[in-house]
């Protein structure tokens, strides 16, 4: 059976997301082919990250004695790792879970959205604050569905305009759900919501990283 290089694995509050202040078990994963300009997890990133080799035995039997619902694979870019589709497949088959995937918009994700009972999807769309936008993979929004996000992480005034016409254009509203965040601390949040009032967006929601708010922001594991 595979492993995965995982950095870290804890439970919390899910900070983001539609199951934003529910419990869950966390899995994050090594590794990244993105540099986000603001990535708050670029020590995971790192070629020579600590990470253990973790089975799929052991994360399954993990979450069964955590006894914890909710699970949110993340990283890094958790879709990278080597046979995470068998994971996937084998979390998929463990009925009391719902199983969240964050991904970074720049994988296929026809594979995993192919999974009987499969995850449900958190895909960031970078926007140009991050420098990554190059890589965005815009198929992937024809993939999604009802249980699915789309997420812009905006960090000023020329990623919300982007994140709003990127909405738009590919009616992501009436997909998905649809989400936009700040760079933590570096763009002001009534901004934020004086655009969406501005630009008429509705079905959009604002979302602030309750972990960072709760616990220092750089701390790790919360
Ligand atoms: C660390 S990433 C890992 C998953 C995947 N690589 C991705 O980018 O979606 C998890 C989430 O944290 C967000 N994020 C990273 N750094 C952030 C920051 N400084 N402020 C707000 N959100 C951030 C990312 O945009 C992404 O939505
Ligand atoms: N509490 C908490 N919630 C989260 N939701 C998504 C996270 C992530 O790093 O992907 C995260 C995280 O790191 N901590
Ligand atoms: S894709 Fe995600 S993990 Fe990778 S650099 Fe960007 S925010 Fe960080
Ligand atoms: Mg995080």
């Amino acid at each position: 059976m595979a492993n995965y290089k995982v950095v870290e694995i804890f439970s919390s509050i899910n900070g983001e997301g539609t199951r934003a202040g529910q419990l869950a078990v966390f899995i994050r994963m090594q590794g990244c082919n993105l540099n986000c300009a603001y990535c708050d997890t670029k020590w995971a990133n790192e070629a020579d990250a600590r990470f253990r080799w973790t089975s799929t035995e052991e994360i399954v039997e993990l979450l069964r004695t955590m006894e914890i619902k909710n699970v949110t694979i993340t990283g890094g870019e958790p879709l990278l790792q080597e046979n995470v589709l068998e994971l996937l497949e084998t979390l998929a088959q463990e009925k009391t879970l719902r199983v969240e995937i964050e991904t970074n918009g720049s994988v296929d994700l026809t594979p995993f959205t192919e999974i009987p009972n499969g995850p449900s999807f958190t895909m960031d769309y970078k926007l140009p604050g991050s420098g990554m936008e190059a890589q965005m993979r815009t198929k992937n929004f024809a993939l999604l569905g009802a249980d699915d996000t789309v997420k812009f992480v905006v960090k000023d005034y020329t990623d919300l305009c982007r994140a709003r016409d990127v909405i738009r254009e590919y009616d992501l509203t009436e997909k998905c759900h649809v989400y936009l965040s700040p760079v933590y601390g570096q763009i002001e949040l009534e901004d934020i919501v004086n655009f969406m009032k501005d630009n008429r967006m509705n079905d959009v929601n604002m979302q602030l990283q309750m972990h960072k708010i709760i616990w220092d922001s750089e701390m790790r594991g919360v």
